[in-house]
């Protein structure tokens, strides 16, 4: 499956949110990075078609959604930023709800969400009040939500905000395993989260796409831009002010600075591997919220 998305934009007011935004995608796993306010809830909100685009359209193997109606729906799962959950109620009895609003047959619908919450690793706490649930739990269950009715292409607006490390890479390896013949489309603010777990990677600013590639190709922009300095405390004040300083490590006497610099810093400054980190310095002047 192709899902174009064809000089999109979306303006509110005087606000151009999205900015001729073009990409195809297809099936795999794409990390949608940007800072905040970068445009990335809007563009997921016009894919998952709970928002009008401006400007341009969004085709699925050719076919324009706005002529799609019900069959585009169909293909989505989406999970947004803020999803409301009714505290009252159960893991199951939310889970039945969404069934019925995707139009999918009861009977179906109980044998799917039965392995949805193995899936998500919610079986056990199927019954409790969703109130009672951290907030990995909360997040497992709005996957799973996602999940129902298979959809082909999925949009995850911040999945990983409020996860702990294990449930990161529990969420990984979700992923992972349903990608195969899906466009999954999820977003973040933090740049680790990206180089873990997609395989396609999309930077956005100011509601623009700036770069996309693979998260080596990505990282080939900022090759030759990454320096270790080893300098004087006396000096930081100097080189913080002068040059982006993605990490400060004190050792002993000296204080070894990882910079971001088009031109070589210092005389015996040393060359490093980028990572996304320095890729998100790089690009927004700022780190990504880790
Ligand atoms: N309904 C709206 N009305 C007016 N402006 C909006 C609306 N929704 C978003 N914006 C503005 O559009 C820009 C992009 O917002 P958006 O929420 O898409 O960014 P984001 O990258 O998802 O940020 P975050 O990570 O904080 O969610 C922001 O300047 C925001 O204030």
């Amino acid at each position: 499956m192709e899902l174009v998305l064809n000089e999109i934009s979306k303006k509110f007011k005087d606000k151009l949110a999205v900015n001729n935004f073009s990409m195809t995608l297809t099936s795999g796993v794409y990390g949608l990075l940007g800072p905040n306010g970068s445009g990335k809830t809007t563009l997921m909100r016009m894919i998952a078609d709970v928002m009008p685009e401006t400007e341009g359209s969004i085709k699925v193997d050719g076919v324009d959604k706005r002529t799609m109606d019900g069959e585009y729906r169909a293909l989505l799962g989406y999970l947004p930023q803020d999803i409301g959950f009714y505290k009252n109620w159960s893991a199951d009895k939310f889970l039945l709800y969404v069934a019925a609003l995707k139009g999918i047959d009861k009977k179906e619908a109980k044998r799917k969400i039965d392995d949805l919450l193995e899936f998500v690793n919610l079986t056990q706490d199927r019954k409790r009040k969703i109130g009672k649930y951290s907030g990995g739990m909360k997040q497992r269950l709005g996957i799973a939500q996602a999940l129902l009715g298979d959809p082909k292409i999925l949009i995850l607006d911040e999945p990983t905000a409020g996860l702990d490390p294990n449930e990161r890479i529990r969420f990984k390896n979700l992923l992972s395993s349903i990608s195969k013949d899906k466009i999954i489309l999820f977003s973040t603010h933090i740049a680790s989260d990206i180089e873990f777990i997609a395989n396609h990677i999309l930077i956005m600013k100011e509601g623009q796409l700036i770069d996309h590639g693979s998260v080596q190709d990505v990282l080939g922009n900022a090759k030759g831009k990454v320096w270790h300095c080893k300098i004087d405390e006396s000096q930081l004040f100097d080189f913080e002010n002068k040059f982006k300083v993605a990490n400060i490590l004190r050792e002993e006497d000296k204080v070894l600075l990882r910079i971001i610099s088009n031109e070589k810093p210092m005389e015996d400054a040393q060359l490093q591997e980028p990572n996304l980190e320095d890729v998100f310095l790089h690009y927004f002047n700022e780190k990504s919220n880790i």
